[in-house]
């Protein structure tokens, strides 16, 4: 039998997932404008949804694999919200031990009528049933004569990622790229010491153990601390009061590749929400001396919420194309997190899968040079530019900076290990790169990062 909230949930999981895969939005913004439309859902049904989302965006290919055998039409001819069903209730059969498959069929059954595809319940009730049986055995595609393919299916990534880096990596470095992107990632914090914990308190990772029931860990990265899950920002005195921002420990590596002094002047270049720029004042840079720029409106009203909770004031906000906006100005270190494909962050975005083509990472690419090209200027004689992107792709890293020193001579690249930890000098290149394949044994975000030091 069908309880309303138990097909509700997987009515909202299909929606959310139809407006990912046609619309081209990123789970958690579609997640985010559906539960506003239900402000009964209890944070249990909420979690639910998500894995079901999340968990099917990284199942997506194997799922389609089983279904497509099992289909007598193709399945990219379906409605997407039926296609959009069958994935919900397969990733539940599959994936969600807790789920009782009966329940798992039934509910997504009676959603897909809440979602006004009435007239292909039984089209779904028939395959989920099939797939409940897990009795019916497929045959996998060859993984030596049909490479692409099985790695394709087998690991749940587009054909074309798939060719591309199979081509790219070494077979050891490929396979783990594919299999450790599926896995559920951790969260870090970063400790900002800036803002005192609230009184008495002297330990963040103590505090949300007291607090919350989580379990942490501090890192190698100083100031970086593992979490188990994340915190109730509300509820959380230490986060209202600053004590610290969400971050992944590779974005925090990044970060630290500008190691500026006081008295520096500093252009964080393309700043919005504003974690990076909260990094550098943390790390000495006053507010006076840094200058902060996006184009991105809303992002900026973001920028702006975290700063004040931060308490940080005096920092130049500017709004509009950074090279436009910095014309004429100097400055000691410019911080260019440029905009990416995000293929480093697949395991937290899945959509980027589906949603990624090989075209966005031309047009990125070309994006970067422009930034490059236009802020090259901005630095000052002696000062750097340290180039950062949340990306391993070859057109967005090595060969981007390789092409910008051919252009601007009369800029070097500076050895990062001095900059960094011990633990993490592993993930410096024999180029002087930081480059971070995700799905790493740290379980941190991919990145890329260069110091490029202005001469003449
Ligand atoms: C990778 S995100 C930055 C994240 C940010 N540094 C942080 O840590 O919170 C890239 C940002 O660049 C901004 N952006 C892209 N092109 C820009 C341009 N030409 N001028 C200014 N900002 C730009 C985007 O709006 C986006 O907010």
């Amino acid at each position: 039998m069908s309880t309303r909230s138990g097909s509700l949930t997987r009515a909202i999981a299909i929606d959310a997932l139809t407006h990912v895969l046609t619309r081209n939005i990123h789970s958690d913004v579609a997640l985010e404008k559906l539960f506003a439309n239900y402000p009964n859902l209890r944070p249990l049904d909420k979690a639910f949804i998500y894995e079901m989302v999340f968990g099917s965006l990284r199942w997506l290919a194997k799922m389609d694999w089983i279904m497509s055998h099992m289909l007598d039409r193709s399945f990219s001819s379906l409605d997407p919200r039926v296609a959009n069903a069958l994935r919900i209730g397969t990733y539940q059969i599959y994936y969600m031990d807790r789920v009782p498959e009966r329940a798992a069929v039934s509910e997504t059954v009676e959603a897909v009528k809440q979602v006004g595809v009435p007239n292909a319940a039984s089209l779904v009730n028939a395959i989920l049933r099939r797939v409940a049986k897990k009795s019916e055995y497929f045959p996998k595609p060859d993984k030596v004569t049909q490479a692409v393919d099985y790695y394709s299916m087998h690991h749940s990534f587009p054909q074309w990622m798939v060719e591309r880096w199979y081509k790219q990596l070494s077979l050891e470095r490929f396979e783990y790229l594919l299999s450790n992107n599926n896995r559920i990632p951790k969260n870090s914090l970063k400790l900002i010491t800036r803002n005192p914990l609230p009184e008495g308190e002297s330990d963040l990772a103590t505090y949300l153990l007291k607090t919350q029931s989580i379990e942490s860990s501090w890192r190698p990265m100083p100031g970086a601390l593992r979490i188990e899950t994340l915190p109730k920002f509300k509820e959380c005195e230490a986060f209202q009061k600053g004590c610290y921002i969400v971050q992944d420990e590779a974005a925090q590596l990044a970060t630290s590749l500008v190691q500026a002094s006081p008295t520096d002047s500093c252009l964080d270049a393309c700043a919005a929400p504003g974690g990076k720029s909260i990094y550098l004042w943390e790390s000495g840079v006053e507010p006076q001396n840094l200058t902060v720029c996006d184009f991105a409106q809303k992002r900026l009203k973001i920028l702006r919420e975290n700063f004040s909770r931060m308490r940080l004031e005096g920092v130049q906000i500017l709004h509009g194309d950074v090279v436009e906006q910095c014309q004429g100005k100097i400055f000691q270190k410019i911080l260019l997190d440029a905009p990416c494909s995000a293929m480093g962050v697949i395991r937290r975005h899945p959509e980027i899968k589906w949603l990624r083509t090989l075209n966005d990472i031309q047009n990125c690419a070309l994006e970067q040079t422009r930034l490059l090209d236009g802020l090259a200027k901005n630095v000052a004689i002696g000062g750097e530019l340290i180039y950062i992107v949340c990306s391993f792709e070859l057109e967005e890293t090595i060969n981007q900076i390789s092409s910008f020193l051919e252009k601007h001579q009369n800029f070097e690249k500076i050895n990062p290990q001095d900059r960094i930890h011990d633990f993490y000098k592993k993930y410096v290149t024999r180029d002087n790169e930081l480059l971070i394949y995700s799905g790493n044994p740290d379980d941190i975000d991919g990145f890329f990062g260069v110091i490029l030091k202005r001469n003449a």
